[in-house]
């Protein structure tokens, strides 16, 4: 029988992300090719035309999976009924910002959709907040939309997950595919930090760490953490404007694993609000490892790791399977030390 179509909020549909993110959606690439799909655009009057413009080009395409359109400046309508809302509305920042500077535009914008989307999505509605500064709108949406489980409010660290993936798979000269299990810890913002020393490449030989195949801890250590943390920046020097169809291929990933589920021995990267995990302080939205699975996530815990910090513990630590008691201590996150 064929299913019940899912409603999908994009917020600044009329944008750049909205413009690349829209086909995705209505193409099964972020809920599954079986999964129909009515989606709910909203943009500010300004925009209302080239808005229409994007529904006009949505009912051109004829996508099989698309049973609806709903093109709209009204955030009521906007959010009425929706099932994962995806807010991408408001403003980037351009060449030499960082993504706090564009706070306090963004911000109050976060706080008059949390009330919209409190009063009037389906209840247990999956938000995943892209605009930046993404940490802090959706640390706003959670607070203004208290009746919103804290769980169901995400933002967007799997730009910069995927962007480690796509590092190494260049410098090994490997499918991006066959990567797996790095971490983004922290904001979306230049203070990230990406982490390597979990991940793995599958090989014709079973998987192997990533640091013992690129064998370079200099490089490891220092110009592949600040090409992530500076690649949003580097796009805009290149483009002219941020990023815009890997932002919209990432935000599809992300809804993806939490609602389908992450693949057996494969974390993902995604901003959640912290339950104090890793001595991060709770309430924060924080990125951290997590499995994903009935529709839930889940940050990985480093329960039975042989690293130092730890009790010890008979069981391989999930995050990093190939440490031991033995383990060079230059090869050992910095939260084993904490
Ligand atoms: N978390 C992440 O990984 C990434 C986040 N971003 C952020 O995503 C946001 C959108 O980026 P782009 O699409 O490139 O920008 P854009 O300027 O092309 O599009 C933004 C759209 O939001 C609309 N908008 C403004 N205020 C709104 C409101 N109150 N309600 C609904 N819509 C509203 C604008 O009219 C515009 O159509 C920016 O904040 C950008 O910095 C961009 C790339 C990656
Ligand atoms: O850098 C920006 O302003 C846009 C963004 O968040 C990214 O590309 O990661």
């Amino acid at each position: 029988m064929a299913k019940e179509p899912m409603r999908v909020l994009v917020t600044g549909a009329a944008g750049q992300i909205g413009y690349a993110l829209v086909p995705m959606i209505a193409r099964g690439v972020m809920l599954g090719a079986d999964q129909p799909v009515i989606l709910h655009m909203l943009d500010i009057p300004p925009a209302a035309e080239a808005l229409n413009g994007v529904k006009m080009e949505l009912v051109d395409a004829a996508f099989p999976l698309l049973k609806g359109v709903v093109a709209t400046t009204d955030v009521v309508e906007a959010c009425t009924g929706v099932n994962v809302a995806v807010m991408v509305g408001g403003f980037p920042r351009k060449e030499g910002m960082e993504r706090k500077d564009v706070m306090s535009k963004n911000v109050s914008i976060y706080k008059s959709q949390a009330s919209a989307l409190e009063a009037h999505a389906a209840p247990n509605c999956k938000v995943l907040v892209v605009a930046n500064p993404a940490n802090t709108n959706a640390l706003i949406l959670k607070e203004f939309a208290p009746s919103i489980p804290e769980k169901n409010v995400t933002c967007l660290t799997r730009l910069d997950h995927n962007r480690a993936l796509g590092q190494i798979s260049e410098r090994l000269n490997v499918q991006v595919s066959d990567v797996k299990n790095v971490i983004i810890w922290g904001n979306h913002s230049s203070s990230q930090y990406p982490d390597v020393n979990h991940a793995t490449v599958k090989t014709s030989t079973g998987e192997k760490p990533v640091r013992e195949l690129v064998s370079d801890d200099e490089w490891l250590n220092g110009e592949f953490i600040t090409t992530v943390q500076q690649r949003g920046a580097a796009i805009i020097k290149a483009r002219k404007f941020s990023s815009a169809l890997s932002a919209a291929s990432s935000a599809c990933d992300h809804i993806r694993d939490w609602v389908l589920g992450t693949p057996e021995g494969t974390f993902v990267s995604m901003g959640v609000y912290s339950d104090g995990s890793y001595g991060v302080p709770s309430g924060l939205i924080y990125s951290f490892p997590v499995t994903c699975s009935g529709g839930e996530w889940k940050i990985v815990q480093e329960d039975g790791c042989h690293c130092p910090r730890a009790d010890g513990g008979e069981d391989a630590c999930l995050l990093m399977p190939r440490v031991n008691s033995t383990t060079p201590r230059e090869q050992l996150p910095p939260q084993c030390f904490e």
